[in-house]
Formats: structure tokens, C-alpha cells, sequence
């Protein structure tokens, strides 16, 4: 995972400062990353500028006061929305009253946050039927924040609230344009910079990509490794990880992307863990998606049989070196793929292998100046 040698490293870094202070280069490795949406490609970029740029000022923290707010105003009303349509009860009546502050709060499309609106919250989160339905939650949509915000409720509503930096990473907002972030990193000796583009990863937002593709030195490909029983919050018929092996098999069979190397990330670790802690397993989505899939060939671009072998699963293989196979390991002889298993919102664990994946970018870049 991580170059094997402390000085084999330390001289990349140095030849790295010396391509840039000798302007023998003009421009910076580039990572560019690509995902499903809500895989994690925003908040591994806030660990980047936890990591990388010393965090988040006391007025950018400001700024997400409100979207954290709304936030936790989502999340109870999706949740009260759920239960109606599951059909699950409230365990104490009483608290029927706040369902109903809330329902004719949403109806009024209030965009405030008067003191009812956490008192009635705070009582519905305690009740159990709420609990019951959060724990439905792979059923409809909820953010994958909402149990965190609805616990820290207490501190949310203080006048004077200001978010940590967990709060900051775990705060949900889709993104729908391309956002560049520059940063240096030490690397041995020399400071080597750095830029990363972070892209919406909704179906409607991927035609975006290719303007991130165009020389990228490495793509970083985020996959919500345990989203296997939820659908698209965009298309209820699809699948999320289905969807997200698709999408991977367009992107490492790009003929824009032939030459570039694919790091992946499988991130959301801990919900995985919890959801098999809960006893859930991958036949459900087995049996009733994985079929109905179309998958990419190397330069296609687009949807059709598959390359990359998924065959074990089937037992009615064909040989796996079959010509196929090989077409496929020439095509992707330019460019490699590794893979990590993350959780973007543990900056320890996202530090080290954002160490690892420095490397390979770097050496990668070397490689594209012929060194
Ligand atoms: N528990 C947990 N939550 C995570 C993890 N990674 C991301 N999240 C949360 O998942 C939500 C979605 O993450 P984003 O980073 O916004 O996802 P995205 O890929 O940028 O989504 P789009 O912008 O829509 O493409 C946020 O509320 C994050 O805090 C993880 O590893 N574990
Ligand atoms: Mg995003």
C-alpha cells in the first residue's frame, strides 16, 4: 500500500521540487474524484483540507451552520415521512402532537429554526417507533448523517453553535458543479502541489467528468461499499452498488482514461461493519439485481457485455483465459488499479492512506515526464 522505501520516497519528492523550481513542468499531478452519488468524493476532499491546509476557518465553519441545521430538519421529516408510508407507530401517542408541529412546520416550507422546531425534534428522536423507522433506513431516502446530527440536536440549537470538524465532515450537500482545491504536500524534501476536483456524482451530474478526465494524473473512484440493499436516491430502480460497479466499468474501460491510473476507494467501512453487525447479507441483492445489469467494454464508452470478469459467481463459466480475457489485460497493460477500503470521516485512517495513494500519483506523474 505504501512505497516500500522512506528514501526511494523522499527522492521522488526531490525530483518532484526540482521538475517544478527548474520549470522544466507547468502544471501539477492532478487527482480527479468520481463516484456515485453520496459515495464520500466531497468529504475525503474536506479531509484533504483538514490534512493538507489546516482545516476549516472559524467562518467557513460558520457557513455550515445552516446547511447542517437543514440537515437535521431532513432527516426527522424523512423519517416521519417514512413511517406513514411503512406504517409504523409513534410508541408514545403523546408524541403525536410533535408529528403534527412538524408536519405543518414542513407544509409551511419554513426555512427557520425557531426553539418548537428542536424541542418537538428532540422528543420525536427519543421515541422508539422513530428509532424503529431510522432503523428502516435502507428502505427510503435518509442521508447517512442523520443519526449523527439528530444525537447532537442539544448542541445544533445553541445560538452560538459552531461546528467541529466532524460535524463539518459529516454535513450533507450535494454537489453540482466542479470544485478545484489546491494544496501542497511534503514530500521528503520538496513541497509538492497538488490539485483535486471534486464532481456531483447524481446520474445527471456525470456528463461533467470528462472535463476532469482530460490529463488527469489519477483518478480517485469512491464507492459506498455499503450501500448493497438501498436504491439511487435519483432512480428508485436501480440499485446503489450495482449502479456503482456499472459506473466503475465505464470509467476504468474509458478510452479517455487508458493511460491513467485508477485508485479506489471503498469507502463507508463502518456503516458496512454495522449493517453486517445487524445480521444483513449480499443475497437479497444477488438474487434480485445483479442480472439485470448490462456491463462496459474497454473503449466502449457505453453500455454492453462485460470485460471485466465477474464469472465466479456463475457456474456456468466459460475458461477464465479465454480471448476476451486477454484483449482486456492488453487494453489496460497502460494503466493499473488499487484499491483501499476507507472511511472518510476518520481523519487518522484517511491520512495514512492518503500517504499511500501520494505515492502512486507521484510516481505516476514522474512517469508521465518520462522519469
Ligand atoms: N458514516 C460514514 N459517513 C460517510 C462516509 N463517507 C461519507 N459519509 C457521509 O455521506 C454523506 C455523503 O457524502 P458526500 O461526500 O457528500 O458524497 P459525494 O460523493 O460527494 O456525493 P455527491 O456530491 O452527491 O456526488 C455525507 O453526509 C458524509 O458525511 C463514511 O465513510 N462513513
Ligand atoms: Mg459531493
Amino acid at each position: 500500500m505504501y512505497l516500500a522505501s522512506g528514501v526511494a520516497e523522499s527522492s521522488i519528492g526531490c525530483i518532484v521540487g526540482y521538475l517544478y523550481s527548474s520549470n522544466h513542468c507547468t502544471d501539477f499531478p492532478f487527482l480527479s474524484a468520481v463516484g456515485t452519488g453520496e459515495s464520500g468524493k466531497s468529504t475525503i476532499t474536506k479531509q484533504m483540507k483538514i490534512i493538507h491546509i489546516n482545516g476549516f476557518t472559524k467562518e467557513e465553519k460558520d457557513e455550515k451552520v445552516l446547511q447542517i441545521r437543514k440537515n437535521l430538519r431532513d432527516s426527522i421529516l424523512s423519517i416521519l415521512g417514512a413511517m406513514n408510508h411503512l406504517d409504523i407507530k409513534l410508541e408514545n401517542y403523546e408524541n403525536e402532537e410533535s408529528v403534527r408541529y412538524l408536519m405543518s412546520y414542513a407544509a409551511a416550507e419554513r426555512q427557520d429554526y425557531p426553539e418548537e422546531f428542536y424541542y418537538h425534534t428532540a422528543r420525536l428522536w427519543q421515541d422508539a417507533g422513530v428509532q424503529e423507522c431510522h432503523g428502516l433506513s435502507y428502505k427510503y431516502q435518509l442521508i447517512d448523517s442523520a443519526k449523527y446530527f439528530l444525537d447532537r440536536i442539544s448542541s445544533i440549537r445553541k445560538n452560538d453553535y459552531t461546528p467541529t470538524d466532524q460535524d463539518v465532515l459529516r454535513c450533507r450537500v450535494m454537489t453540482n458543479s466542479i470544485q478545484k482545491m489546491d494544496f501542497e504536500v511534503k514530500d521528503g524534501r520538496a513541497n509538492v502541489r497538488f490539485s483535486v476536483y471534486d464532481v456531483g456524482g447524481q446520474q445527471g451530474e456525470r456528463r461533467k467528468w470528462i472535463s476532469v478526465f482530460d490529463s488527469a494524473t489519477a483518478i480517485l473512484f469512491v464507492v459506498d461499499c455499503s450501500c448493497f440493499d438501498q436504491v439511487l436516491r435519483e432512480d428508485h430502480s436501480k440499485n446503489r452498488l450495482l449502479e456503482a460497479i456499472q459506473i466503475f466499468e465505464q470509467v476504468w474501460n474509458s478510452r479517455f482514461l487508458r493511460y491513467q491510473s485508477i485508485i479506489i476507494f471503498l469507502n463507508k467501512i463502518d456503516l458496512l461493519a454495522e449493517k453486517i453487525m445487524n445480521g444483513k447479507t449480499l443475497d437479497m441483492l444477488i438474487e434480485n439485481f445483479i442480472d439485470s445489469y448490462p456491463r462496459g467494454e474497454p473503449g466502449s464508452d457505453q453500455r454492453s457485455r462485460s470485460s471485466i470478469s465477474m464469472r465466479s459467481r456463475s457456474s456456468s463459466c466459460a475458461p477464465l483465459l479465454d480471448d476476451e480475457v486477454i484483449r482486456t489485460a492488453v487494453w489496460h497493460a497502460g494503466h493499473s488499479c488499487e484499491f483501499y477500503y476507507t472511511c472518510a470521516v476518520d481523519t487518522h485512517t484517511i491520512k495514512k492512506v492518503l500517504e499511500g495513494c501520494r505515492s502512486v500519483i507521484i510516481k505516476k506523474y514522474l512517469e508521465a515526464w518520462g522519469i
